[in-house]
């Protein structure tokens, strides 16, 4: 069975204070995005898990893949499976390809095997893998909060609008970034920030890791100057960065955007 993980965009991040499990609760909105990733699972004679495309960092055995499959084993009778994922979602992005990956991998087992696992069950699950993990089961639009695995749906579609998605040549981890943010509570909740006009969202709506990841990399700073100066409505880093998006009314000019890193566009 072959699935197709998508990335995803935080549209505003704020990091509100640190939790006594060194983890933090924030607030932030998750937009699916078009970009994807390939997983293939099949019946094998034993476990065994290949990459191609983008390079993963890390041993096999720490793959999300392979820790959501040794998860779900503790509780159901799995065959040993062969595993395929062909990497597309850029790493150290703040899009969430890894986690994408834990969910849809999930998903796939619950079907190729008949777990029947409900939706918050699979949720459950994919929480115990990374924060990120739980809100790609059902990839939809959400208000998130707590460690960014609780979640309120929201009514939010991009689609009439252009999405210009940059990586510059920066990766950041993310436990990283999260050592340089200063929690701080919100006057205003995002959850009511994002029902605003897309044209206020630019002086309401802010991600907390930009602030001292720009400081040490001028160059995420200068894809989102670019972006608003291409026009973009709205522009952010999404999660802790690299990459940056821009949202657009009129298509942006591509020749230049693709000069400050891979592009994706109209995702
Ligand atoms: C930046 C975001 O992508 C925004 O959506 C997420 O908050 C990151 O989620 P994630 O990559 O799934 O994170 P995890 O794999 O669970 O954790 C990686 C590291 O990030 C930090 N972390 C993550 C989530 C959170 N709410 N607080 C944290 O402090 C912790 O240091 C943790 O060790
Ligand atoms: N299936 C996978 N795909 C990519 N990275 C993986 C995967 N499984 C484990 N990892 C590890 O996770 C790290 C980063 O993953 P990921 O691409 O999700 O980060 P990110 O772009 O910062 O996303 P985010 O912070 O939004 O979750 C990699 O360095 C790698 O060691």
């Amino acid at each position: 069975m072959i699935v197709f993980p998508n990335a995803k965009i935080n549209i505003g991040l704020n990091i509100t204070e640190r939790r006594p499990d060194g983890y933090h609760n924030l607030e932030t909105v998750f937009y699916p995005v078009k970009v994807y990733d390939v997983l293939e699972a099949i019946e094998a004679d034993e476990l065994s898990f290949e990459a191609s495309g983008l390079g993963i960092p890390g041993d096999w055995h720490t793959n999300l893949c392979v820790k959501a499959y040794h998860l779900l084993k503790k509780d159901f009778d799995l065959p040993p499976i062969a595993i395929h994922l062909h990497k597309h979602i850029p790493i150290g992005a703040g899009l969430g390809g890894g986690s994408a990956d834990a969910g849809f991998f999930i998903k796939l087992m619950n079907e190729k095997f008949r777990l029947n696992l409900t939706t918050d069950q699979m949720i459950d699950y994919a929480r115990m893998l990374g924060a990120d993990c739980a809100f790609f089961i059902e990839s939809k639009p959400v208000f998130a909060f707590d460690k960014g695995d609780e979640f309120e749906p929201i009514n939010l579609d991009l689609s009439a609008y252009k999405l210009a998605l940059v990586m510059p040549d920066v990766h950041i981890s993310t436990s990283e970034a999260y050592r340089g943010v200063k929690p701080m509570q919100v006057d205003d909740s995002l959850y009511e920030q994002v029902k605003m006009p897309l044209n206020n969202w630019k002086t309401h709506i802010r991600n907390d890791f930009e602030r001292h990841i720009f400081l040490d990399h001028p160059v995420i700073r200068g894809v989102k100057a670019e972006l608003y100066e291409q026009g973009a409505i709205y522009a952010s880093m999404s999660g802790s960065g690299a990459s940056v998006f821009g949202i657009f009314e009129t298509t942006p000019d591509l020749e230049r955007l693709q000069q400050f890193g891979q592009l994706f566009y109209n995702v």
